[in-house]
């Protein structure tokens, strides 16, 4: 049994694994994190391995103070992935989009992959047929677009995430629902049609805090795996045991 632990920029997302299968999934706070882990071992005393993705502010030793309990994984850039990394600046690329492109390379061979994460920063990370990573996009996820909009106006006031009536914003607030939602909507759509008319043969994989609302709204049909970054975890980690 294997425990992972996603720790995002705005919360932290956590499962338990049996083999491929999972048996729980948990969402906390960062403030939460040592309290709730302990929590799920005391539930799951069968896990012999916490595996951890980390682009949040928690610190390393909140985990290894579980290293008397069971083998703890902090996955880093000095790990073995089953991609080539052809980042021009490898070292910068974030360890969540790492575990994606592992993820995506392990559970769909000999293709063209294109991950989308809508998350705080939605992420966009493609790896080729021939298992070469060549980087993407990152740009404001919802909620920070609706935020950001609030944060640096005097006029704009910060709305709930509410679908659109009309592209045609009628009022202040359909204004900012239409530009958020139909902007993010528009934005992903472009970028996949991008995609498509430059590879064939290729997935997509859409997760993160809002792909189910993304998907039933996109013209291109995707379908959402909320829980694609903790299987890539436990896959990523099987794939170190044995290439290790
Ligand atoms: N309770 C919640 N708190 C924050 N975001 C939420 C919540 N429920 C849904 N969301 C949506 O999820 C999105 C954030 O996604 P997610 O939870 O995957 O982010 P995260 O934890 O910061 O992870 P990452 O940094 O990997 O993107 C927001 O844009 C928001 O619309
Ligand atoms: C883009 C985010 C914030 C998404 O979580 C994270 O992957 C990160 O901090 N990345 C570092 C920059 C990069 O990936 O190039
Ligand atoms: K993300």
């Amino acid at each position: 049994m294997v425990l992972t632990v996603d720790v995002g920029n705005t919360r932290i997302k956590a499962a338990v694994f049996e083999g491929s299968n999972v048996l729980e999934n948990f969402i906390f706070e960062k403030k939460e994190l040592e309290e709730k882990i302990k929590k799920i071992l005391e539930k799951f005393q069968n896990c012999s391995d916490l595996i951890v993705s980390s682009v949040g502010s928690v610190e390393k030793q909140s985990f290894m103070n579980f290293e008397n309990q069971l083998n703890v994984h902090f996955f880093s850039h000095e790990d073995i992935f089953p991609f080539h990394n052809k980042y021009a600046t490898p070292k910068t690329l974030g360890i969540d989009r790492m575990i994606l492109a592992a993820g995506a390379t392990l559970k769909f061979p000999k293709q063209n992959r294109l991950v989308i994460d809508a998350g705080t920063c939605i992420t966009y990370d493609f790896i080729d047929e021939n298992d070469n990573y060549l980087g993407g996009a990152i740009s404001p996820g919802l909620r920070l677009r609706y935020e950001s909009l609030h944060n640096f106006t005097a006029r704009l006031p910060l709305l709930n995430l509410e679908a659109p009536n009309s592209y045609i914003g009628n009022s202040t607030a359909q204004a900012i629902h239409s530009g958020v939602v139909n902007g993010f909507i528009y934005e992903i759509d472009g970028f996949i049609d991008e995609y498509r008319a430059n590879f064939s043969n290729f997935i997509i994989i859409l997760t993160g805090g809002d792909a189910e609302f993304l998907a039933k709204r996109l013209k291109n049909t995707i379908f959402a795996n909320s829980n694609f970054l903790l299987e890539s975890l436990n896959q990523t980690f099987q794939y170190k045991i044995d290439n290790d």
